[in-house]
């Protein structure tokens, strides 16, 4: 996929900034936005690093006050620069930067504006990916499920880049953070990124557990109940160090 890159002649961006004719100038980042840029490239970088997604699939986003920093379309990670900062608002117009956003602002802007997520990820992790095609519901295989607030839904299938992809998103997270996107891939968010992140990790290891439990021939797997899970939901909330 090409990359859109401001500076370079004849790309979108390269008519007058990155703006349209009439839009204000985009600001400067503020120093907050700058760290949390940094973070953002870093944890996208990571998704290709971990196996998440290959080449400039998916894309990773931040709030931070009333800016939702996101990575650029079609830009490999690896070419992106503290001056690369990207940044909209919560309507979706762009504030900072000259990159063209991701093609995924519909779904990132669709948590910012319904939850008080800080972070959302989303990737093409391949079992997660299968298993958005094998069925409607990731099956309780793990109690991690409660982590993500429940089994985790199937959205059906969109075009990516569509308020209908990110409509059917919605519905899928309804009191998850956590989601698969049939022939596609998943979504989670958190108040950080590194929970959100985690949540991507956590959700691709279950759905390939699935699989591969799922897999052994003349056998089903053991499911959990609702009530286990709920149990579980209880008990993490006190999971980890104190203070
Ligand atoms: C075509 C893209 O890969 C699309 O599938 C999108 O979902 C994606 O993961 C990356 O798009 P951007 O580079 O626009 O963030």
């Amino acid at each position: 996929m090409a990359e859109q890159r401001g500076d370079e002649p004849g790309t979108a961006d390269a008519r007058e900034g990155g703006r349209d004719a009439g839009e204000p100038r985009r600001r400067s980042a503020r120093p907050e936005e700058t760290r949390a840029w940094e973070d953002l490239v870093a944890a996208a970088r990571r998704t290709v690093a971990d196996g998440l997604v290959v080449g400039t699939s998916g894309n990773v986003s931040v709030r931070v006050g009333e800016t939702v920093l996101v990575t650029p379309s079609g830009v490999p990670y690896d070419r992106l620069t503290p001056d690369d900062v990207t940044g909209v608002g919560l309507d979706g117009r762009q504030v900072l930067g000259t990159l063209v956003p991701t093609s995924e602002l519909p779904m990132h802007l669709a948590v910012y504006r319904t939850t008080d997520a800080r972070a959302v990820v989303h990737t093409h992790a391949v079992h997660a990916t299968a298993v958005s095609t094998l069925v409607s519901e990731l099956p309780l295989i793990h109690y991690m499920a409660a982590a993500l607030g429940g089994p985790v839904r199937v959205a059906p299938y969109a075009t990516y880049g569509t308020d209908e992809l990110a409509e059917n998103m919605l519905r899928a997270l309804v009191g998850r953070s956590g989601c698969l996107l049939r022939n596609h891939g998943t979504v989670t968010h958190g108040t950080t990124l590194a929970q959100a992140y985690d949540r991507t990790a956590q959700l691709e290891w279950m759905c390939r557990l699935w699989l591969t439990a799922a897999s052994v021939p003349g056998h089903a797997p053991s499911l959990l109940s609702r009530e286990q899970l709920t149990e579980v939901e209880e008990r993490l909330r006190d999971y980890g160090q104190r203070g």
